[in-house]
């Protein structure tokens, strides 16, 4: 493993990773930095949360003339999300060279943007459309661009964003370097990117699996209408910290969340549908681990960096192999543990086994919790919460009535009786859903990837089908993603014991 000092990066970009916190460079940095220093077009390959941002953010900032005030660097993203998260990365790195980044995306007022865009930042991460709409506006030229990134490229350059992307590409005229990144690569996607490529190397970094080998994996086979009172169970007895749920659809992430609310839990739910202002505001409460659970369309799968996510639950499998990569990927970030937990309905089961041959490796099937393993865990839960009040001193004033207690009872029946009271009841309070089809896995997949499940795809916005996930996450047609949740315990009460 190398240190960032010996990859010929200039001091002020070295004092600012080194106040992120980064000592030695990622294998993906470590590898991609120097190839992209020296100019060249590349692809990079490397799993979930490795430090992909970085490894193109450097060689990026370190192009760029600080002194001229024009837009020399874009990237790419496919959710506003992650062009804004994108956007922080890079001002970070960029803060010693006094290079500025301005995130611009659909869903946000334009004449804001405008007049972020007038103080000449360097660089732009950006939606596709969001772009083209200031490109044709005039209010971002392209005309000084050096490098372009396609953050999560394989899927710009999918079906819903290649037309964007090529549009946006054909604009920069001039002489430039492209810098493709994401955790999957499909061959047919590389094929493709290569007409947009200079003869681009590829970094493949080295793993056996494609997805990080300290997230744990497992899958249960749950009947459709028995999957929420599953997901319950297993929220009850692991209590995560901080989760994603991922549910196929809109209709359906607003069911789970309003569900999960009745039932007591600390729910929002995000989807394309959900007015902008809200869907950051759901991130940033998420963020701050104000709400536990957030419960998601495909828009939360790819990039978004949320630390002290433990759990991903795909309540409903992805139709996309490569998507279930990128969602249980938002744990076991950074070196970090993670578990991921998926439900598979019987019929399902091949294209369960569709995903495990992509990211070559098996997920262990898993038993639901019984109701005594929930009330088990249930009660820990309680012993937790009762042990982090004693550690934390917040105790002190209740201390005579406890010494008048203990002097006439048994100390054991003491606190037996105060753990019964403080563990909670299984909430059973009755939540139905609207049933959705399982997915099929398409024969063809093992054989033939190239028409199998990306036909899927195209076939996925034709009738019967329940709503193609909003990958775009583009759509500002207001609709709601349920509220706060009362918040069970306090996590940060809970931290100790994970
Ligand atoms: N050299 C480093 N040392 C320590 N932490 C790092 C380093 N580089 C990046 N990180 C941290 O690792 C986390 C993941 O980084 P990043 O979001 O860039 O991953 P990624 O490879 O782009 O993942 P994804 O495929 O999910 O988009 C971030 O929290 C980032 O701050
Ligand atoms: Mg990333």
């Amino acid at each position: 493993m190398k240190t960032f000092n010996e990859l010929n990066i200039e001091a002020s970009v070295l004092k600012s990773l080194a106040e992120m916190g980064f000592e030695s460079a990622t294998p993906i940095q470590e590898q991609a930095i120097p190839t992209a220093l020296a100019g060249k077009d590349m692809i990079g390959q490397a799993q979930t949360g490795t430090g992909k941002t970085t490894a193109f953010g450097v060689p990026m900032i370190q192009n760029i003339d600080p002194s001229n005030r024009s837009i020399q660097g874009i990237v790419i993203a496919p959710t506003r999300e992650l062009a804004i998260q994108v956007a922080e990365e890079l001002n970070r790195i960029g803060q010693h060279k006094n290079v500025h980044t301005v995130p611009v995306y659909g869903g946000q007022d334009i004449q804001r943007q405008i007049r972020a865009l007038k103080r000449r930042p360097q660089l732009v991460a950006a939606t596709p459309g969001r772009l083209l709409d200031h490109i044709r506006r005039k209010t971002i030229r392209l005309d000084s661009i050096r490098t372009a990134v396609l953050d999560e490229a394989d899927e710009m350059l999918n079906m819903g964003f290649i037309e964007d992307i090529e549009a946006i590409l054909a604009e920069i005229k001039q002489e430039h370097q492209t810098l493709l990144f994401s955790a999957t690569m499909p061959k047919r996607i590389q094929n493709l990117a290569e007409r947009f490529m200079n003869e681009p190397e590829m970094i493949r970094v080295k793993a056996k699996q494609l997805t990080v080998d300290h997230i744990d994996q497992f899958y249960f086979v749950v009947k459709e209408n028995a999957k929420f009172d599953a997901l319950c169970r297993l929220l009850d007895t692991e209590s995560p910290d901080l989760a994603i749920i991922f549910g196929r659809t809109k209709k359906r992430v607003d069911e789970l969340t309003s569900g999960l609310l009745k039932r007591g839990y600390s729910a929002e739910g995000i989807h394309g549908d959900i007015q902008q202002s809200k869907r950051e505001k759901v991130i940033s409460r998420f963020k701050e681990q104000t709400t536990e659970i957030l419960v998601a369309t495909d828009v939360a799968a790819r990039g978004l960096d949320i630390t002290g996510v433990t759990h991903v639950y795909n309540f409903d499998l992805p139709q996309d192999p490569e998507s279930y990569v990128h969602r249980i990927g938002r744990t076991g970030r950074a070196g970090k543990k993670g578990q991921a937990y998926s439900f598979a309905t019987p019929r399902e089961i091949d294209h369960l086994r569709s995903i495990e041959k992509l990211i070559k490796r098996k997920i262990e099937e898993k038993a639901v919790p019984s109701y005594s393993d929930v009330v088990e865990g249930l009660q820990e839960t309680a012993v937790e919460d009762l042990l982090q009040t004693i550690w934390t001193d917040e105790s002190k004033k209740y201390h005579r009535s406890a010494e008048e207690i203990l002097s006439k009872e048994d100390a054991v029946d003491v606190v037996a009786a105060a753990i019964k009271l403080l563990t909670k009841e299984p909430n059973q309070a009755p939540v139905k859903l609207t049933a959705v089809e399982p997915i099929r896995a398409k024969k063809s997949y093992g054989g033939n990837r190239k028409n199998s499940y990306r036909g899927n795809r195209s076939g996925g916005r034709g009738k019967g089908n329940q709503g193609r996930n909003d990958r775009r996450g583009g759509s500002n047609r207001g609709g709601s993603g349920g509220g706060q949740g009362r918040g069970r315990t306090s996590k940060n009460q809970r931290k100790f014991t994970r």
